[in-house]
């Protein structure tokens, strides 16, 4: 954390992912690193930067200068400082909370022995997991926001991925916006093309996620997600809960303990209904590299 002569800022940093959704991790316990949108986007930035689909600021929960998330701070010693990769902060990253967890862990900053420890988000405080191939975290409840038009037909919203008519999807919320898509039988889930934004029909003013879904057997299946803020990614836990929400709603209401795995193309996440409405999301948090990297702007 040094100004050198040319007053380039350098800081230390951690790469991880989870099911290969990658985040760059930069520890700042007492919120003194200006992180810019431009600085965010130069660390996400794929061939002039680290590359990551999101950057993960680790700071205090009471060092932070947003009022709700510092009323968190005597829940949650730790605030997960979401960035996706355009800059833009969001509520929540599921597959986040999980590399938060494990950074938080190796360095210390929670107890070793602790299995359970709670961490605070923008979407509240969520209870981490240690599990024996990574953690788990209860996402908390989550909403079905326009449960009016939900009740007539389980669908609220048109999605028209590039090249392809119009289909029926749910808007889910997760503490982050979710609109997950049941595809046809036939059509070929890996060959839909989300190198462009699928367009929402209603459009919502904060963006929304795309999750891509085909159930492939009892409790199981198959997704591709298009990330608000970031474009297509290799997984996202928060879009895996609200897929496997969709197919339990459509299929009747979801019941307590339901189990679901999510295949996504980075891997394999568990879903689990939990009694009284909230959700957990389970699978594992690598660590994979460690240096100093120049902050620009
Ligand atoms: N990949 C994350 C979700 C990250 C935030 C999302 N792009 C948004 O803007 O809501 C996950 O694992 O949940």
């Amino acid at each position: 954390m040094t100004d050198d002569a040319n007053h380039a800022l350098r800081w230390p940093f951690t790469k991880g992912h989870g099911t290969q959704n990658d985040f760059v991790l930069l520890p700042d316990p007492d919120g003194t690193l200006d992180l810019t949108p431009l600085r965010v986007r130069a660390l996400a930035d794929r061939h002039a930067g680290l590359g990551a689909d999101g950057v993960i600021r680790v700071m205090r929960t009471a060092a932070s200068d947003e009022p709700d998330v510092q009323a968190l701070a005597e829940s949650a010693q730790w605030f997960m400082d979401y960035r996706n990769a355009d800059g833009s902060a969001a509520q929540m990253c599921g597959n986040g909370t999980r590399v938060f967890a494990a950074y938080l862990r190796r360095e210390g900053l929670i107890d070793a022995d602790a299995d359970e420890f709670d961490i605070a988000t923008r979407a509240g405080v969520k209870k981490i997991r240690v599990t024996a191939d990574g953690y788990a975290t209860n996402l908390g409840p989550w909403r079905v926001p326009h449960n009016e038009q939900l009740r007539d037909r389980g669908f609220d919203t048109l999605v028209a991925v590039r090249g392809q008519a119009p289909l029926p999807a749910l808007s889910l919320d997760l503490g982050n916006p979710h609109a997950v898509v049941a595809l046809p039988e036939t059509l070929d889930l890996e060959t839909l093309d989300l190198s462009v934004a699928p367009e929402l029909n209603p459009t919502l003013a904060q963006g929304s996620n795309v999750e891509l879904v085909q159930p492939v057997g009892p409790g199981q299946l198959r997704m591709r997600v298009f990330e608000r803020g970031v474009g297509e990614t290799r997984s996202c836990g928060t879009g895996a809960a609200a897929a496997a929400l969709a197919l339990m709603l459509w299929s009747g209401q979801p019941q307590e303990n339901e189990d679901w795995q999510v295949e996504v193309p980075g891997g394999t996440l568990f879903v689990s209904a939990l009694p009284g409405g909230e959700v957990e999301l389970s699978g594992p948090a690598e660590l994979v590299a460690d240096g100093e990297v120049t902050l620009v702007g």
